[in-house]
């Protein structure tokens, strides 16, 4: 059964949609942690556009259970990972006109600059996960460069609605995910899993852990964060 990583971005849009201190990301997470939360993820985007610097220092000191930094493999990014010192760092790719996460990171296409920052962090003690679509080639270049983690992409299964669409999604993260084990790599998967999807992606054998927040946040906006991080557990 795997374990659920809480992403707590959204609480900080809400946040910057003021330009003000509330709600707090940090309150936040110490609420999901308290409610059963295994892990608290957070992006750090190079344009700020939710969590600050100010966040993932402030989470590094009060996060109880491991705290997992998203974020671009910049310098930028590399330096404050490397200062701020997270349990672990997931390097995903991005674009600053994207509303989200388009797909996943292209390790295959850029080996030696992934085997550089892997190695720098790893080297300090700071286990890389990387954020890929389920293709082959991208779980061989991820265990290629010496990558502990995969974090498989899971929007393509969240995007389709018929029933042949999303059992041939799912059977592609599967596939995925036995193929990284067979490689030596562990299995997260992450993005855009809701109340409704998440189930069968958490039946996946090996599946370590699963980063959840939009659907999260969303129904904690209705319902109150407690209440809705013990119901994305219950259905884990
Ligand atoms: C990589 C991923 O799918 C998410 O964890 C990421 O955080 C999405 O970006 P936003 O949180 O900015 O939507
Ligand atoms: N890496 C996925 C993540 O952290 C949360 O993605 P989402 O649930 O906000 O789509």
């Amino acid at each position: 059964m795997p374990t659920l990583g809480v992403n707590i971005d959204h609480i900080a849009t809400i946040r910057q949609a003021r330009r003000t201190v509330e709600p707090d990301p940090v309150a936040a997470a110490v609420l999901a942690e308290l409610a059963g939360a295994d892990g608290i993820t957070v992006h750090l985007r190079e344009d700020r556009r939710h969590m600050q610097d100010r966040d993932v220092r402030l989470l590094r000191q009060m996060v109880r259970t491991h705290l997992n930094l998203e974020m671009a493999a910049t310098d930028e990014m590399v330096a404050i990972a490397l200062d701020v010192k997270p349990d672990y760092v997931t390097l995903v790719p991005e674009r600053r006109e994207e509303v989200t996460t388009e797909g996943g990171l292209d390790i295959a296409g850029q080996t030696d600059r992934m085997k550089s920052v892997v190695n720098t962090l790893q080297s300090a003690g700071i286990p890389v996960s990387l954020f890929i679509d389920a293709a082959s080639d991208q779980i061989e270049a991820s265990a290629q460069v010496g990558a502990q983690f995969i974090e498989l992409h899971t929007g393509p299964y969240a995007e389709v609605k018929a029933e042949a669409d999303c059992h041939r999604e799912l059977d592609i993260l599967a596939q995925g995910t036995a193929q990284a084990i067979a490689l030596g790599l562990r299995v997260n998967a992450g993005h855009g899993l809701t109340y409704w999807n998440t189930t069968p992606v958490a039946r996946i054998p090996g599946m370590e852990e699963l980063n959840i927040g939009h659907s999260i946040v969303s129904r904690a906006v209705l319902v109150g964060l407690e209440r809705a991080v013990r119901e994305m557990k219950a259905l884990i």
